[in-house]
């Protein structure tokens, strides 16, 4: 417990420290909470001092005076408040910019491993949720609180100036306003909290809904998922129905018990100006300061119960900076490769101590055409991700023209490979903002001719707006197939010296395989290629057979050797030829 109390007030410290590094915004919100102190504290006072000098006596000369000091009391209170709650929120901005900036940043230059443990869901809510939350406690809170404690800290003061005992008596009916804000505003601000999270029920609920439409209808499941919906709905309404109750009962017990030490300062305090112990001006400032504290109570105890909430994302925030699976672009930077690649006793684990490539040992020669091949989890995706250096060997090396890979700048590298992944992903934008992407130097007519080489163009032309379809509608209107021919352009585009293509295990229509058939060829001619093949046919293409089992190489040859030789591969091509 007390190691976590620790760790929680470094975690704050440490957050404190960056958020000083925009000081001058810092400053003139200082200046306007102080400000704003001041300026609630001077009414009451300036009235005390009109009631007993100038209306009691009856003298009228000067209290303009007075009366022009109580406005500027007001005016400059409306100032600083209004400069208080703008610059609040302008340092708070900034320091969410700073936060969010650096998580995203993050997530861009992580290794994969940083994701294993991780979903989508999670960064985001990390990235969008703990940060927001952060910033309305941690700075607008926190800040806030700072105002109004130093409200307070004055309104005493100034209550002690006036009348030490008449101050001892007002403040008798603190304790009853603490317990309140603590007992009741507890309960409301938690139940407040649970109406978030229904909130994000109700949105996660209808995501899904959206998302998996299709097997809803196809399962018949839309009775189901409506019934839960209407069920998260209930939960919702009840959730802001207790809010309802606990802030009925909240505001008005706040307002009473504040308004018991009003009757007490009232009664007291007549009591003492009838036999004069303090004036009538006094009295009634006491009346004005006695209301003036359940505001600042309530935020302060408001901070406190939130605290542990914002601490717990802060902690989540800074789990993923200090998060040390990062991807270094260190190395010698490469323009061209021949192409020349070796696995060298290559063992790779994903998770410590279950290795899954076990001792590869693997020549590919400049402009050959390697396919690998093997059953679903024998690490063939694995192999292609250490030559693309998603991942580094847990032992052993990969070479490229003889240097270790570890040596070589992954940017450099990746520049120079062609990769057309398994999923192939579609970024917001055009057809052919998305192929553009795959190499910042060429033009639109070097996607028009790379379209063009690999018989891709025409079905582009086809589109509503051929190039110009926006990738969102395309995404609905493009076939496996088609993606993964765009998948190619991007990877032609490049002029790549190394390409890998991970065949999807998806079957397209005959027509649509030929031609994506046809237009990996000619993506792979002249260039060393790795082909992790799902379905065999593509590797009667190949130079050499890589077979995979459990991390290992267990038979490589030419496609003829292997099919002579009726071993593992053999085998394999049976089994899906016979399922053919
Ligand atoms: N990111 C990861 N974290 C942990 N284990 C992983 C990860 N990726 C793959 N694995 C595991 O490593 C093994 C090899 O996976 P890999 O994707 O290389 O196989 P594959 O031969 O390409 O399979 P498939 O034909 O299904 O694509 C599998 O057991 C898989 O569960």
């Amino acid at each position: 417990m007390e190691s976590s109390t620790k760790s929680s007030l470094s975690l704050l410290r440490r957050f404190i420290g960056e958020a000083l590094s925009h000081r001058r915004t810092l400053a003139v919100v200082l200046f306007s909470i102080i400000g704003s102190a001041l300026a609630t504290l001077a009414p009451p006072y300036l009235l005390s001092v009109a009631i007993d000098r100038y209306i009691l006596p009856g003298n009228y000369g000067r209290f303009w005076v007075i009366a022009l000091l109580y406005l500027l009391a007001l005016v400059a209170g409306w100032f600083f408040a209004t400069l208080q709650t703008f610059y609040i929120e302008v340092f708070g901005q900034k320091v969410l910019r700073d936060l969010r900036a650096r998580l995203h940043e993050k997530v861009l230059r992580s290794s994969l491993d940083f994701f294993k443990d991780k979903s989508t869901g999670d960064l985001v809510s990390r990235i969008v949720n703990d940060t927001g939350i952060v910033n309305d406690v941690l700075v607008s809170g926190l800040l806030g609180s700072l105002g109004s404690l130093l409200s307070l800290v004055g309104i005493i003061a100034a209550m002690f100036l006036l009348d030490v005992k008449l101050t001892f008596v007002t403040l008798a009916s603190v304790p009853l306003m603490v317990l309140v804000a603590y007992y009741f505003g507890g309960k409301m601000r938690r139940a407040y909290r649970e109406t978030r999270q229904k909130i994000a029920k109700i949105s996660s609920v209808v995501e899904e809904s959206v998302a998996g439409i299709e097997t809803i209808r196809a399962f018949g499941r839309e009775k189901a998922v409506e019934g839960e919906f209407s069920k998260v709905s209930r939960e919702t309404i009840k959730a802001y129905l207790r809010v309802a109750v606990y802030m009925g009962l909240f505001w008005p017990l706040m307002n009473i018990t504040s308004l018991l030490s009003v009757i007490i300062v009232i009664a007291y305090g007549g009591y003492l100006a009838y036999q004069g112990a303090v004036s009538v001006g006094v009295v009634v400032a006491f009346i004005q300061y006695a209301q003036r504290f359940r505001g600042p109570i309530n935020d302060v105890i408001g901070l406190y119960d939130s605290l542990q909430s914002a601490l717990a994302a802060l902690e989540r925030i800074y789990e993923v900076l200090d998060d040390e699976n990062i991807e270094d672009y260190e190395g010698v930077h490469v323009e061209r490769l021949n192409g020349e690649i070796e696995f060298e006793d290559v063992w790779f684990e994903y998770e410590r101590g279950r290795p899954v490539l076990k001792g590869i040992n693997l020549q590919i020669p400049p402009a050959s055409k390697i396919a690998i091949v093997g059953r679903t989890g024998a690490g063939k995706t694995t192999i292609a991700n250490l030559i693309m250096r998603f991942y580094d060997p847990t032992e052993g090396r990969v070479l490229y023209d003889g240097i270790d890979g570890r040596r070589i700048s992954r940017k450099s590298l990746r520049r120079r490979i062609g990769y057309v992944p398994q999923e192939i992903y579609l970024f917001p934008g055009t057809i052919m903002e998305n192929i553009l992407m795959a190499n910042p130097d060429a033009s639109e007519e070097d996607v028009i001719r790379v379209c063009k080489e690999l018989g891709v163009h025409e079905f582009i032309m086809r589109l509503p707006r051929g190039y110009e379809t926006s990738a969102g509608e395309a995404g609905k209107l493009l076939s496996v197939g088609e993606r993964q021919l765009i998948s190619l352009a991007r990877a032609l585009l490049k002029d790549p010296d190394i390409v890998i293509l991970d065949e999807a295990l998806s079957s397209v229509d005959p027509k649509t395989e030929r031609q994506v058939q046809d237009a990996m060829l000619k993506l792979m001619e002249g260039r060393t290629s790795i082909i992790i093949a799902h379905r065999l046919g593509i590797t009667r293409f190949a130079d050499k057979i890589v077979v995979v089992e459990d991390g290992r190489i267990i038979e490589e040859g030419s496609p003829e050797e292997l099919l002579k030789k009726k071993g593992h591969f053999y085998k394999l091509y049976a089994s899906q030829m016979g399922e053919a």
